[in-house]
């Protein structure tokens, strides 16, 4: 275990004294909802998000805290460990993201507005979350449409990842390396299943780049079911693919990309650094711009977008 010493420690002062809440509900999530607040000393609002206090929440919140100052991951601003009700409870303050989730904003372009070029920024914005916190050995676990927020209704709005409820430390055992044991005999177990942790956001990511290039999702099940027996199999042999006429004009390398994302075997999964490196994302500005059907096709599926989010929540459960 990492030194206690360096996690932060909530506050035990009541979170009511410095913060008016208000009954505006501002979204729900498995783990909590989140509802905003507003500093009573300088009047600006905030998003809270109100957790039991036990072993998961702890986790959530130190796993969170870690991370607070990467750019495209949601601040928390403070912790308050206060009772209620004869209840111990976390409250986490966070900034408030009032531009609302990546998909919207997308589908609220005007048609032909979005371009290959602007999909390949807003996926430079997601890796570089990933990446800072794969390179600190944490997995989100989580990563799908609906934790993808804007700051503000504005142009110049930045996206974060925020929802860290499922959120893991993905030790590289390299302490096994240094065998006590001979690692012939090692069974690939014992090396630590949490490598496949990470490997599950890159999994997401392609998903949530597939979406963002056309507009509806590369597994779905086509009877309706939330999760069909033949969803669940494409998903497992990667049978999906770049159907025309919406794939017809996309670049043969953001293909490529997604391509090495999807890979079903984990171990050939690409890795963070794979895809911040890859052309595509690195070099986003030079990227095409091709105008995408993206928003038309959300408009289009807007009646089935619940069941999007909820094939990939079921779907990121069975990953875990
Ligand atoms: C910070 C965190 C947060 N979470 C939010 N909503 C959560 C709800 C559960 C799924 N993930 C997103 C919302 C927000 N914010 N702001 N503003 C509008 C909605």
């Amino acid at each position: 275990m990492l030194s206690l010493q360096n996690q932060r420690q909530p506050k035990t002062s009541a979170l009511v004294d410095d913060y008016e809440i208000s009954d505006t509900v501002l979204g729900l999530g498995i783990n909590g909802k989140v509802v905003q607040c507003t500093n009573r000393r300088t009047k600006q609002n905030y998003a809270l998000k109100v957790l039991l206090d036990n072993e998961k929440a702890r986790r959530e919140v130190d796993l969170h805290w870690r991370v607070s100052g990467c750019k495209h991951i949601v601040n928390i601003i403070d912790v308050y460990e206060n009772t209620y009700s004869g209840r111990k409870c976390l409250l986490v303050v966070m900034e408030c993201m009032e531009g609302g989730e990546l998909f919207q904003r997308i589908q609220d372009k005007a048609d032909g507005a979005f371009t290959e070029r602007e999909a390949a920024q807003i996926m430079h914005e997601i890796c570089a979350a990933i990446d800072y916190l794969h390179s600190r050995d944490i997995a989100h676990r989580d990563l799908k449409p609906e934790n993808l927020l804007y700051t503000t209704s504005q142009p110049n709005a930045i996206l974060k990842l925020t929802d860290f409820g499922f959120a893991k430390e993905t030790f590289t055992n390299d302490t096994l390396q240094t065998p006590c044991y001979t690692p012939y005999y090692v069974a690939p177990e014992v090396l630590g299943p949490e490598k496949y942790d990470k490997s599950c956001d890159i999994w997401s990511l392609g998903v949530v780049m597939y979406i963002i290039m056309c507009g509806f999702p590369p597994f779905y099940s086509n009877n309706g079911l939330a999760i069909s027996p033949g969803m669940k199999k494409r998903i497992r042999t990667g049978q999906y693919d770049f159907p025309d006429p919406e794939w017809t004009n996309v670049s043969q390398s953001a293909k490529d990309l997604i391509k090495g994302m999807l890979n079903v075997d984990p171990s050939k999964r690409l890795r963070i650094q794979d895809v911040i490196r890859n052309k595509w994302i690195a070099q986003y500005n030079a990227v095409p711009q091709t105008p995408l059907c993206t928003g038309r096709m959300l408009k289009e599926g807007e009646e089935t977008w619940p069941e999007v989010q909820e094939e990939m929540t079921r779907s990121l459960a069975t990953m875990r």
